[in-house]
C-alpha cells in the first residue's frame, strides 16, 4: 500500500473546476514528480494534499490515516512537511536562526523563542546536522538575504527538513535557478531521497526526469498521464510538449 493516497478530489474556486478526479499514489522511499504547463492546478493540488485547502470531494490518506480536511499543522505534525515556490524565509536573520526556529521543540515554547536559541545548544545542533544536510555548512551564520539564491532554496528546504518528515513536498524548487545552482540542487535531492520520500512539482523537465521515480502529469485538472520517466518519455502528450528536447 501507498505511503500516500489521493482519491477523487475536487476542487473549485467559484466557477472554476481547478481540481477534478484527482488520484495520486506515492510510494515509501520514492521520488514522485508532479509536472503540466502553467494554470494546470499542480499547485492547487499540493496546497490540498498538504491541507491549505479543503477538497470539495474526494480523500486523502497517509501512512494509513485519513487526513483529508486535517488543518495543514495537524498535517505538519503528522510527519509530512512542505517547501514552497515563494520563498518563506526570515531575511534578517541567518540560516541557521530560520532552522532552529522550526523545530518542533523550540516552537512549542510560549516564551520569546529567538531569545531562547542562543542557550539552545541542543536545537543548534540539530539545525546545524540539517544544514549540513542541505549543504550549507560553513554558511550558518550568515545572514539570509546574504545567501544566494541556490543557498536559499537548499535553506527552505532545511527549514522544511526541521519537523523531521517522512514525506516532503517541495514545489518547483529550480525556480529562478542557473546551471550550477540547478546542477547543485539536483545533487542534494539525490542525497535527501535516500531517507525521505519527496513529491515534487517541477518544470524543468530534464531536472525532474533525472530525479524522479514515476511522475503524474496534470492538466486541466486531471491526471493525464503516469508512469516511469521512460514511460513518460513515448507519451504523445509529453512528446508534443516542452520535453520533447529530451529525448
Ligand atoms: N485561491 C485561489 N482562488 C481562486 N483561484 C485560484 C486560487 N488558487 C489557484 N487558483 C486558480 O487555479 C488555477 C490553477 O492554479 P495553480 O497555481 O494550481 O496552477 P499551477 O499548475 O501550479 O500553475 P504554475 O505552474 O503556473 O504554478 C489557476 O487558474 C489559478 O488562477
Amino acid at each position: 500500500m501507498a505511503l500516500f493516497e489521493a482519491r477523487g478530489l475536487h476542487k473549485r474556486f467559484g466557477d472554476q473546476v481547478v481540481l477534478e478526479e484527482i488520484n495520486l499514489a506515492f510510494e515509501a522511499g520514492s521520488l514522485s514528480g508532479i509536472m503540466g504547463p502553467n494554470g494546470a492546478g499542480k499547485t492547487t493540488c499540493f496546497n490540498v494534499l498538504t491541507g491549505r485547502y479543503r477538497p470539495d470531494r474526494g480523500s486523502v490518506r497517509f501512512d494509513g490515516d485519513d487526513i483529508t480536511g486535517w488543518a495543514p499543522h495537524r498535517i505538519v505534525r503528522r510527519g509530512i512537511s512542505r517547501s514552497f515556490q515563494i520563498m518563506n524565509l526570515f531575511d534578517e536573520y541567518s540560516a541557521l536562526d530560520n532552522v532552529v526556529v522550526a523545530l518542533p521543540s523550540v516552537r512549542s515554547r510560549s516564551f520569546d523563542v529567538l531569545h531562547a536559541i542562543d542557550a539552545d545548544s541542543e536545537a543548534q545542533d540539530r539545525a546545524e546536522t540539517i544544514l549540513d544536510r542541505v549543504g550549507l555548512r560553513g554558511r550558518e551564520r550568515v545572514n539570509v538575504r546574504s545567501l544566494s539564491y541556490g543557498e536559499r532554496r537548499a535553506l527552505e528546504i532545511g527549514v522544511a527538513l526541521a519537523t523531521d518528515p517522512r514525506l516532503l513536498f517541495v514545489d518547483e524548487p529550480t525556480a529562478g535557478l542557473g546551471t550550477g545552482a540547478t546542477a547543485r540542487l539536483a545533487e542534494l535531492i539525490q542525497e535527501l531521497k535516500r531517507h525521505t520520500t519527496i513529491v515534487m512539482i517541477e518544470h524543468d523537465m530534464r531536472f525532474l526526469f533525472g530525479l524522479a521515480d514515476r511522475i503524474s502529469v496534470i492538466h486541466w485538472g486531471q491526471v493525464i498521464a503516469e508512469g516511469t520517466p521512460d514511460e513518460l518519455r513515448e507519451n504523445p502528450w509529453v512528446r508534443r510538449s516542452n520535453l520533447g528536447g529530451l529525448a
